[in-house]
């Protein structure tokens, strides 16, 4: 329980607070020297720890130690520095409160009105790939607790954690003070602040140093920490009637929400969706390969073909002749250089979003001219996700991304002859392709691209039906992958009418026997490979 009296009668007003002394601790230097030359220049008396104050002191400013402050010198290599009542209570004294101000007048310590710090670069020692001890140093605890209590009587203080905010202060300063709605609004900045730093650490702790059970128990901490911060409003989400939101999240791998717009209308909520599932389509591939996506689901996906002259506008080309209907109006993602020759076909089909790692300067030229088209790129170091997290009603899944595809080395041959290079290379594209196919999935493929999809069906032979009409003539001596085991033949038996000349599925199946009796019975290849992808 807290001394306060909560008497709303003690309170005196305190809106525009003028600055007269300022507290600077900041391990980003980047425009210290100028926000201090502000300061001083508007008759502010600054204190500042080791660093701080050198650089303050030799860009020729008067600068107080905060060593100088406390008596103490800093001390336990610089553990302790501004840990000290005459730095905390400077900072936690609410002097619209008579007896605060007295308690401080009698204590002879003099209070603060402009905090400015920014943190020990902890995430960065992290990625630089630092031993622990030395990441443990660069967890800041005097630089929080600053930053913290400074929060927490902004009646009285102004907190500025962030350089993006100085030419702001430095104006409030010298215009006559800080007023209580920026105060409270840099208030709550600096805990959001200090929360995403805490968070950082105790998931670095949780799943470097101290994990939560042991790795081969569970690759999974007791408690997941997570921020993200708000990029943009969208202009609705999945319908118009639904707003919606697009954030960052912080210290995470970089994605989808951090690819670089080159060109376009604005990013619809659905577009990111899509463009989310193309990328991890397309990325699912080694070689040079193009998905297609529409409602998530792959229209067209393929791979370069081999020895063809443009890898990229290959794959493309033959993604979008898999089902050029539902490609129009498509999400396409590419996991090489989008060319010139892309570019072209590309330009010829109406097309909401086209992903890729980077475009050649002329497709950019060339594409750009289509104003309905938006054109990204994915960020710099991005890799697909290898944890996905998915909300339910009160809590959270989270599952390793299915990024596991078994090679044909690995399959049984469970009826027919073992098939030749060139058919098992299909099996095994097919295999990976419908991956990216929501459950239950049917893919049909011929020569590394899709020639029929069949996608979301409740069971397993309309999914059959669907490849097959999607595949038309193109099913006759194409291979079929089916993401889960048949149930029974039925589905199977819809795949071998239309032509379909080896397949690969799981098995697993009680009616395992029933199935591969008919595929032998239609002298059809058939291949287990003991693994499923299921798709939600
Ligand atoms: N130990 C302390 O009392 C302490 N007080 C401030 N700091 C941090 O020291 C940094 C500034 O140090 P310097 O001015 O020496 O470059 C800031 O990031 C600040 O958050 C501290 N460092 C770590 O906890």
């Amino acid at each position: 329980m807290s001394g306060a009296t909560h008497d709303p009668s003690l309170y005196r007003d305190r809106d525009v607070v003028p600055v007269k002394r300022a507290l600077i601790a900041v391990s980003d230097k980047r425009g210290l020297v100028e926000l201090a030359t502000a300061l001083v220049g508007a008759g502010v008396e600054i204190v500042s720890t080791g660093g701080t104050g050198a650089a303050i002191a030799a860009a020729g400013l008067p600068v107080t130690q905060v060593s100088e402050v406390t008596g103490y010198p800093e001390h336990l290599d610089g553990r302790v520095r501004t840990l000290h009542p005459a730095v905390h209570s400077g900072l936690l004294a609410d002097l619209r409160l008579e007896h605060h101000e007295a308690e401080l007048a009698g204590l002879g310590i003099e209070p603060y009105e402009l905090v400015v710090v920014n943190l020990y670069p902890f995430a960065e020692t992290v990625a630089a790939g630092a031993a622990a001890d030395a990441v443990i140093e660069q967890i800041d605890i005097g630089g929080p607790a600053m930053v913290r209590a400074s929060a927490k009587n902004h009646a009285n203080v102004a907190v500025v954690v962030s350089p993006e905010r100085y030419d702001e202060i430095a104006a409030a300063v010298a215009a006559g003070g800080t007023t209580l709605v920026q105060r409270a609004a840099l208030a709550r900045e600096a805990f959001r602040h200090t929360a995403s730093y805490d968070v950082a650490v105790a998931s670095w702790l949780g799943s470097v140093v101290a994990p939560d059970q042991p790795a081969e128990e569970s690759p999974f901490p007791a408690w997941v920490g997570g921020t993200w911060t708000k990029d943009a409003d969208l202009r609705y989400g999945e319908n118009s009637h639904q707003k919606a939101a697009l954030y960052s999240s912080q210290g995470g791998r970089p994605g989808i929400a951090q690819a670089v717009q080159l060109h376009g209308k604005e990013m619809s909520y659905n577009n990111y969706v899509d463009a989310d599932s193309a990328v991890r389509a397309a990325f699912d591939f080694d070689e040079p390969a193009v998905a297609i996506i529409k409602h998530a689901n792959p229209c067209g996906i393929a791979v370069a073909s081999a020895g063809a002259s443009d890898p990229i506008a290959d794959a493309h080309r033959r993604a979008h002749e898999c089902d050029p209907v539902s490609a129009f109006g498509g999400v396409i993602a590419a996991n090489r250089i989008v060319t010139l020759e892309m570019a072209e076909t590309v330009s010829g089909v109406f097309t909401e979003v086209l992903i890729a790692p980077a475009f050649e300067g002329e497709a950019l030229e060339l594409l750009a001219k289509k104003k309905n088209i938006r054109l990204l790129t994915l960020p710099e170091g991005f890799t697909p996700t290898a944890v996905e997290l998915r909300q339910v009603s009160g809590g959270l899944l989270l599952q390793q991304a299915d990024r596991h595809f078994l090679p044909a080395s690995e399959w049984t041959l469970a009826a027919g002859d073992a098939a030749d290079a060139a058919t098992l290379a299909d099996l095994e594209f097919a295999w990976t392709a419908c991956r990216a196919v929501k459950s239950n999935a049917i893919l049909l493929a011929s020569g590394g691209a899709s020639v029929g999809v069949g996608m979301g069906q409740v069971n397993r032979v309309d999914s059959c039906k669907l490849a097959v009409e999607r595949a038309g003539e193109r099913a006759t001596g194409s291979v079929a992958a089916s993401d889960a085991f048949f149930p029974f033949a039925d589905g199977l038996q819809i795949l071998l009418d239309a032509g379909v000349r080896a397949v690969v599925q799981p098995g697993g199946s009680v009616r395992d026997e029933e199935v591969v009796a008919a595929a032998r019975e239609a002298g059809v290849t058939m291949y287990f490979t003991g693994e499923r992808h299921f798709f939600h």
